[in-house]
């Protein structure tokens, strides 16, 4: 049998956390890195960590399978796992093309939308690279990097039209501290993994604002609820809405310490402008970006999604924090 190659595009906490999965897990593999920074390709081949992201992590790669050629990288894989910020994604790719894709299996372990094309990473792939449906699999679950780094049990969920396709790539991740499940619903996974993020910044505001845990229940009882009639209304499927690869990652994000996107939102609470909330984290806060699509795409749909909405408003309309979340108040139950 062929040994499994796999690459990782991006450098970030998510691409370090899924290469140390991949390296701690037994089945014999190739294991390819793209990372844009050279410096951090330096540092990593001399010295075992990635600088930027979870530093602690020992990551021992051979050397010449970490490199800022994103052709080269790619040429050699089989699996391609695309862990970008979905905002930078259309840069990452922008000299691959659907030919140098041909035939591979395109795994998308981002939870955002592609900005302007208003797309989930499925769709853009499958559109603009010409992707076959059963060649995408997502990566989703509630599972912060900082806690894969700690080694902490965490479950994922991948999602592939072919069930099968998703058994062969989890086998590739499960390891002592990482469990499996599979899924064959890969527009809702991505969804809701989406909407989830804006979800954590809504919880974040309502933190910053004073809002209490009573309230934040309420708010994520809500959360799902929106959450369901949206990918009812774009993926009709049966699907358990509580399953952890939705109602868990909506609360592992609205809840941890390690929150991005209810970091943000809490700033965004407290007053600062989203610049200045962006600048203060060195990491990136999906929600922000699909606050904005999610406006876009819901435009079509026109599903009742009153937090998204408010998100939305505190973000780009300007609206104030405390007046919005008031309004929403009267909205929910
Ligand atoms: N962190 C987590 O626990 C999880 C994250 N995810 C998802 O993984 C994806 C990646 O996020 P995550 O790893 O957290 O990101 P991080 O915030 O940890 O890292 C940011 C990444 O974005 C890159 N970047 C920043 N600015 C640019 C730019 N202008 N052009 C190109 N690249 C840029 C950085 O590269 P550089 O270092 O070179 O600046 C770095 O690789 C997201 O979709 C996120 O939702 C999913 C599950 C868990
Ligand atoms: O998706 C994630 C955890 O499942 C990470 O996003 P947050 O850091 O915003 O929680």
């Amino acid at each position: 049998m062929m040994i499994p190659r796999v690459a990782m595009i991006g450098g970030g906490s998510w691409a370090t956390a899924v290469i140390k999965m991949l390296s701690d897990n037994l089945t014999q593999k190739e294991i390819y890195w793209w990372l844009r920074d050279t410096a951090s390709i330096a540092h990593l081949k001399q010295y075992k960590h990635n600088p930027k992201y979870l530093s602690s992590v020992e990551l021992r790669l051979p050397e010449n399978n970490i490199s800022a050629d994103i052709s080269q990288i790619i040429s050699q894989a089989d699996y391609i796992i695309l862990n970008v910020p979905a905002a930078f994604l259309k840069e990452t790719l922008s000299g691959v093309t659907p030919e140098m894709l041909a035939g591979k299996k395109i795994v998308s372990a981002i939870k955002g939308i592609v900005p302007d094309e208003n797309q989930i990473i499925g769709e853009f792939m499958h559109e603009k690279f010409k992707v076959p449906l059963e060649d995408i699999l997502v990566i989703s679950g509630p599972c912060h990097a900082e806690e894969v780094a700690l080694e902490k049990l965490s479950y994922l969920t991948i999602a592939s039209i072919n069930l099968e396709t998703a058994a062969s790539f989890s086998k590739l991740l499960n390891t002592r501290y990482i469990k499996t499940n599979i899924s064959d619903d890969i527009f809702g996974t991505e969804y809701a993994a989406v909407l989830k993020n804006i979800y954590a910044v809504a919880s974040g505001i309502c933190h910053g604002i004073g809002y209490g845990d009573n309230f934040q229940a309420v708010l994520i009882s809500n959360a799902i609820r929106e959450i369901k009639r949206f990918v009812e209304a774009v993926h009709p499927i049966s699907r358990d809405i509580k399953e952890s690869a939705y109602l868990g990652d909506l609360l592992v994000t609205a809840y941890s310490q390690f929150s991005r996107n209810r970091t943000f939102g809490n700033m965004i609470g407290k007053g600062y402008t989203v610049k200045s909330a962006q600048l203060e984290m060195n990491m990136i806060a999906e929600g922000y970006y699909a606050a904005s699509c999610m406006h876009v795409i819901n435009k079509k749909y026109k599903v009742e999604m009153p937090i998204c909405r408010a998100v939305y408003a505190i973000l780009y309309e300007r609206h104030s924090p405390q007046i919005e979340m008031a309004l929403l108040t009267e909205q929910l139950n």
